[in-house]
């Protein structure tokens, strides 16, 4: 598939909502500023709280996307600069553009049957917003066609005709241009030329990700590729994190029952919300007895197993949920420490609403030298960053704005802060290394050249059998990957 967005500047992710990265200044160029102003909708004159309003601020969304940007700093930055301000209006702008953004590549290949001969710039957006929110066939369809196209006709007038045929076309043949009635020929490709691209593409609009990452995940899980993919198309779960220092399970989940809020177990002192809710309307919240997190990297702090009095270090800190969840399991001296000044500030508001403390520092983990005070390490966390492709279905701009040699950037950025973190460690200290990859650059193959090449390292087997612990995306945890290292005395 060749329409794909420009290429990023987007070169980290983080598994938190804060973790990804553009300059302000251009995430706010709205689509108003690229369309120019006489046809353009002013920002401040959308009004989130309509449908014609949420579809054109969702638009904005993808058209910074499809400019090689990320969607979530833009999403924040319409927010920050609207006067409408109600959560539940900016929750269904947020829907749309995640939604559209999941589809993508469905919505591209659609749109090149339905218009082979393209889609002028400024509809492309607000069509691939309708087209996913069209695609299951919703009881508002006519309602969403219609605000689509007004859209489009506030974008630009003479485009509202071609708009509104397109999407008639569409519902029309809805069932038949169905991400699942492309379901045979997906996975045929496989056996595909590249000098194929028409098949091909119906892999990238079934499966709905890049045809790079379909083939690094059929070749790097052929057992399950096709479940993660799958996995990476669905709303992501919703983990909780209970706070030993403040409550215990039988009393997190009477105090849930009470609210009337359905959870259900998913470890030791995690659970998962049967229904996602906005983070501020959790119980517990405030009081800091429950923190979001997915379960699956709630895992990273009780494999590191920090003990009372330990000295351990967080070096790839913000914005601070493992930390608070080692600060929560024991009476450490903890060091947390990342390269990014502006993602320290979540960090010590987290830590503050538990109450608990640690040192906090900015400083860059591959070059320990200038932060570092030379007192050796207990335990380390290195929570590299990453391609983030166990996360994409929280983050689904990743999917289409990473390339694949991207990969090999994070993993040699990963090798390096490896490197870097290790003599800091005590002999017979651990060190768990950890990313929300699947790709097996980022996970397996790094921690085996790091053994080879550093000969004080063992790998500790994580259940008593396995070496590392590849958690693949599914209902209840996104996807991750963990590795114990010892350092042999
Ligand atoms: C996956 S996120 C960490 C998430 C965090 N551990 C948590 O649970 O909230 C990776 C973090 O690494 C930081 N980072 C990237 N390169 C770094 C480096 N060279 N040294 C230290 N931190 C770095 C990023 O700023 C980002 O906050």
């Amino acid at each position: 598939m060749n329409e794909r967005p420009r290429a990023s500047t987007d070169r980290n992710v983080s598994r938190e909502t804060s973790g990804r990265r553009d300059k302000p200044s251009r995430a706010r160029e709205g689509s108003s500023a690229r369309h120019g102003r006489g046809e353009a909708t002013r920002e401040a004159e959308v009004d989130p709280r309509t449908l014609a309003g949420a579809i054109e601020l969702a638009a904005q969304v993808i058209d910074q996307v499809v400019a090689g940007h990320n969607a979530l700093e833009h999403y924040h930055a319409l927010r920050a600069a609207h006067p409408v301000t109600e959560p539940g209006a900016w929750g269904r702008v947020r829907d749309l553009a995640w939604s559209a953004l999941r589809d993508y590549g469905w919505g591209r290949w659609v749109l090149a049957r339905l218009a082979p001969r393209g889609v002028p710039e400024p509809v492309l957006a607000p069509l691939l917003v309708a087209l996913s929110a069209l695609r299951d066939g919703p009881r508002d369809a006519h309602a969403l066609t219609h605000q689509s196209v007004s859209c489009v006709r506030l974008r630009q007038e003479r485009l509202a005709g071609f708009a509104n045929a397109l999407l008639r076309t569409f519902l029309r043949e809805r069932e038949a241009l169905h991400p699942e009635a492309l379901a045979e020929a997906a996975r045929a490709s496989a056996s595909v030329p590249a000098s194929m691209p028409e098949v091909q593409d119906a892999a990238v609009a079934h499966f709905r990700h890049p045809r790079w990452w379909i083939d690094k995940v059929r070749a790097q899980h052929p057992l399950d590729w096709e479940r993660i993919l799958h996995a990476g198309n669905t709303h992501p779960p919703m983990g909780l994190r209970l706070n030993r220092r403040r409550i215990d399970e039988a009393e997190a989940l009477a105090r849930f029952a009470a609210a009337g809020i359905a959870v259900r177990r998913a470890g030791p002192m995690a659970l998962l919300l049967e229904r996602p809710m906005p983070v501020a309307k959790v119980p517990g919240i405030a009081e800091g007895w429950v923190s979001p997190q997915d379960v699956g990297a709630q895992f990273a702090a009780r494999l590191l197993a920090p003990l009372d009095g330990e000295r351990v270090l967080d070096a790839c800190a913000a914005p601070g949920g493992k930390s608070a969840h080692l600060l929560e399991l024991a009476d450490i001296e903890l060091t947390a420490v990342d390269v990014e000044e502006t993602r320290l500030a979540p960090l010590r508001r987290a830590l503050a609403r538990l109450g608990v403390a640690a040192k906090v520092l900015r400083g860059d983990a591959r070059h320990p030298a200038r932060w570092w005070d030379g007192r050796p390490f207990d335990a380390i966390l290195a929570d590299v960053p990453c391609s983030g492709s166990g996360v994409a279905r929280r983050h689904p701009d990743i999917k289409w704005l990473r390339r694949t040699e991207d990969v090999a950037g994070f993993a040699r950025q990963q090798r390096e802060i490896l490197d870097g973190l290790w003599p800091l460690l005590k002999p017979g200290g651990r060190l768990l290394y950890a990313t929300c990859s699947i790709f097996a650059e980022e996970n397996e193959e790094q921690v085996r050249v790091f053994v080879k090449r550093h000969r004080d390292a063992r790998l500790v087997p994580l259940d008593g059998e396995r070496e590392t612990l590849a958690l693949l995306p599914d209902e209840t945890h996104d996807g991750f990957f963990y590795a114990l290292l010892r350092k042999t005395a």
